[in-house]
């Protein structure tokens, strides 16, 4: 029997922990320029402490203010995975707070993300584990369900499959097919060394060529104006 909208795959197709831990201290900001600036999950969605977001997705996909199925995660979830939740960008009520987030640290989960509203800001920020969300407010969740876990998802504007490689950090948060992550990881810490050779070239006075400003500023024919706006 099938029953779409109500129902919840255990199994989860992890990267290995390695190529996971390879995109620690990579900038999320390095990496989407790698991924032609595709992949970033939509401004909306903001850190609610400092703490560094890196694992796997354990998705989650919830009826609009209702967290029963985050409940249930938050039984099935394994250390290292973060949990994403889509709960459809409405933040109207809450689908969560300090109770089960301060759960979700103990059980050595690497964050939870939702796409939708927390409350408990306050002790969210005390935590040891990353949470991001697109609102606050202290109305409370409805736990009845249907949803669905480890389906596809949409946060922020960007597909989340089970098992992809979830990085953030206070720009915000890029999601990573498994299959394209060593390459993106390589290009990405190249692109890293490139931007530190850059700011170490300007905190020591080195001049920079900028002249490709010019030139394109040329090919648009930007008239150059040697007075006041009037
Ligand atoms: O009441 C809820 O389900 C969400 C919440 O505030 C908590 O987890 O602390
Ligand atoms: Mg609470």
């Amino acid at each position: 029997m099938s029953n779409a909208g109500c129902r919840i795959f255990l199994k989860v197709n992890r990267p290995s922990r390695n190529l996971v831990e390879g995109f620690k201290g990579i900038p999320v900001a390095n990496i989407a320029d790698e991924m032609n600036r595709f992949s970033c999950v939509d401004a909306r969605i903001k850190p609610l402490n400092s703490q560094p977001l890196l694992g796997t997705a354990f998705t989650v996909k919830t009826r609009i203010s209702d967290n029963l199925l985050l409940h249930k995660a938050l039984e099935l979830a394994q250390p290292g995975d973060v949990i994403v939740v889509d709960a459809q960008g409405d933040t109207v009520n809450a689908i969560t707070g300090e109770i089960m987030m301060l759960t979700a640290e103990k059980l050595g989960l690497a964050g939870v993300v939702v796409d939708g509203a927390v409350r408990d800001a306050d002790a969210l920020k005390e935590l040891n584990m990353p949470v991001y969300a697109a609102g606050v407010t202290p109305k409370g969740p409805y736990k009845d369900g249907p949803g669905e876990i480890n389906v596809p998802v949409c946060i922020g504007g960007i597909a989340v499959n089970p098992g992809d490689i979830v990085v953030g950090d206070a720009d915000g948060i890029v999601i990573i097919n498994p299959s394209d992550a060593a390459v993106i990881l390589e290009k990405a810490k190249g692109k890293l060394a490139k931007e530190q050779e850059i700011l170490k070239g300007i905190r020591d006075g080195v001049p920079r060529d900028k002249s490709w400003v010019d030139k394109t500023l040329k090919t648009l024919n930007c008239e150059i104006i040697d007075d006041y706006y009037r």
